[in-house]
């Protein structure tokens, strides 16, 4: 199996992601809380960064600690949600390069339209962190992930805060066997619904974080 799953198990997260899911909760809130959960779940999918040894001289004695090796990390949102959890990344990521991914799903035949795309060509040596706040049906990560690896990525990482079961059966049985990622969730729901909106998740990410765009 290529791909590893980790759903965070956490009080803080379950609080946050509860007052989330909340239809009453406004877009000022909605946004700080997507970025909080984000932080935490980086902590998590950063375990396996890589980094090499530096000196540093200390008040008390020289010695020898860590820096995250280079090349830079790469964070890639996909446009639109995965805006919203940019500024929870780049915190605890500060040096991090940030590339961008559009990509919208037709919400009639649910095909994935690529409209963006502002990335460096070759990703060779690169890690790279997916951000999008919703894994329904998964196509949209499968294309993301097929994306990142044709242009080399070293290892390819997705921040999610919802998935659906149907959306991590789809991965496991689309994704190029031979690609490794890991997919991070807040919490793994129930399932979809006829329109392919995750139950009982939180509705429409993008229109919450930014308002509704025909
Ligand atoms: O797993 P899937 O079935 O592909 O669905 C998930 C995608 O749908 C949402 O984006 P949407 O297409 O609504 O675009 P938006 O972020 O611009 O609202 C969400 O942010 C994911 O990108
Ligand atoms: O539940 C869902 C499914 C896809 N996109 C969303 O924003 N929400
Ligand atoms: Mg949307």
């Amino acid at each position: 199996m290529t791909m590893k799953l980790t759903v965070l198990d956490h009080p803080l997260v379950d609080h946050k992601l509860t007052v989330l899911r909340d239809k009453n909760t406004p877009s000022s809130l909605f946004r700080r809380l997507v970025s909080e959960l984000v932080t935490l779940e980086a902590y998590e999918a950063t375990r396996d960064l890589a980094v090499e040894d530096v000196p540093v001289e200390t008040p008390v004695a020289p010695t020898v600690g860590k820096r995250i090796a280079g090349p830079r990390p790469l964070i890639v949102p996909i446009l639109r949600a995965g805006l919203g959890m940019l500024d929870g990344m780049t915190s605890l990521l500060p040096t991090a390069e940030v590339g961008f991914l559009g990509m919208k799903r037709d919400e009639s035949t649910l095909d994935i339209i690529t409209y963006a795309n502002r990335l460096p060509d070759d990703l060779s040596g690169r890690q790279c962190f997916l951000l999008d706040p919703m894994l329904a049906t998964g196509g949209t990560l499968v294309a993301a992930i097929h994306y990142l690896h044709e242009r080399g990525a070293k290892t390819i990482t997705s921040l999610n805060i919802i998935a659906a079961p149907e959306g991590i059966k789809r991965l496991r049985e689309t994704v190029d066997p031979s690609i490794d990622f890991h997919v991070l969730t807040c919490a793994l729901d129930d399932h979809l619904n006829e329109q392919a909106y995750i139950v009982p998740g939180l509705g429409d990410a993008g229109d919450r974080l930014y308002g509704v765009v025909d």
